[in-house]
């Protein structure tokens, strides 16, 4: 396995000034609702809020920010020992120190959605229900949120109409958009979208796919974290032509809480992947997956709210349970 070092040096300067370089945007991100204290004058945290949002979305406790201020935990080592592969794998990202507390805080703090649809095979309609939980913030680049919250062409800044998208987009959370932020410092890539699965049990999964849609562009890069349980992450080269049989192997990376790996070049054009169901272990701890990704036009947008949020109602973990709950605005 060939290995290569991606950790940015971290200058005096950059270690004595909070993470700059991309403030205007990360501001952007954050359509953060600062009131600080409730009616009844008890201080209550800052907090991301959106119209969009079911509820608020605390932001980072400032532990957790400043531990976070210090990842990559490790270096990133190079995976490209097979055809059309291209990973850089972080084991872990993630300090080991705040791993297990960002994992609870995103539990406890995300609402998420149980996604169903239809897709039509010939004249048979068929129900495919999601097994797993997901949420997804952020928007294509021909448009950007203002820090009012409110959506407009990334060109002109001028509104977008309100018919554009077909779910409204959801400005990215502090909490999400500063990691989004570190990972863009560690790495060098630039990415709109955050997408979260949580997956409650060894019985959620996501079958062989690959992150190939053309709205991503040419060989997009994809982070893909990993927090809470320990899960398997299958690789495998998608089916050759017959006459050229593939010289690759397939692949298992059980990630760790913490991990991240970065797939890039041919990795999603060439290559499938997957988590499959788990019987008993660890699984049922929980996990949680967060993936950065760049949609570059509309239709990436759409596709990411109606795969991701869907038309249901929001769940949110209930810590007296240990469960998602259907979340009711009472
Ligand atoms: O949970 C994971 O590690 C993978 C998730 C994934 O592949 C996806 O959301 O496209
Ligand atoms: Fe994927």
């Amino acid at each position: 396995m060939a290995s290569t070092n991606h950790k940015r040096p971290r200058t005096l300067h950059s270690f004595f000034s909070p993470p700059s370089t991309k403030k205007a945007k990360v501001a952007a991100d954050d359509q953060t609702d600062q009131t600080c204290a409730s009616g009844d004058n008890l201080p209550q945290t800052a907090a991301s809020n959106h119209a969009t949002y079911p509820f608020r979305v605390p932001h980072l406790p400032q532990e957790l920010q400043e531990i976070l201020y210090f990842s990559p935990e490790a270096e990133g080592r190079t995976i490209n020992d097979q055809p059309d592969l291209d990973l850089v794998y972080y084991e872990p990202y993630v300090p080991k120190s705040c791993e297990r507390k960002l994992f609870e805080f995103l539990r406890h703090e995300l609402f998420f959605y149980r996604v169903s649809y239809n897709i039509k095979r010939g004249p048979v309609e068929t129900v495919i229900n999601t097994p797993r939980f997901t949420t997804v913030f952020g928007v294509d680049e021909t448009s950007r949120f203002t820090s009012e919250g409110d959506l407009v062409d990334a060109v002109s800044g001028k509104p977008v109409p309100n018919n554009m998208y077909r779910c409204r987009p959801r400005p990215i959370p502090q909490c999400l958009g500063s990691l989004k932020h570190l990972a863009e410092n560690a790495t060098g890539c630039e990415w709109n979208f955050v997408l979260v699965n949580y997956y409650a049990s060894g019985n959620d999964s996501i079958t062989y796919h690959s992150d190939d849609e053309k709205f991503l562009g040419v060989d997009p890069a994809i982070a893909s974290f990993s927090l809470g349980a320990k899960r398997d992450f299958l690789m495998k080269h998608k089916p050759t032509p017959d006459a050229h049989p593939s010289e690759t192997k397939p692949m298992k990376l059980p990630l760790a809480s913490g991990d991240m790996i970065l797939m890039r070049g041919r990795t999603q054009s060439k290559w499938l992947h997957s988590i499959p169901k788990r019987k008993g272990g660890e699984a049922d701890r929980g996990r949680i997956n967060i993936t950065l990704r760049r949609a570059m036009v509309k239709g990436g947008t759409d596709n990411y709210y109606n795969y991701n949020v869907g038309s249901g109602g929001a769940y949110k973990w209930d810590e007296g349970r240990r469960e998602m709950m259907p979340w009711t605005d009472r």
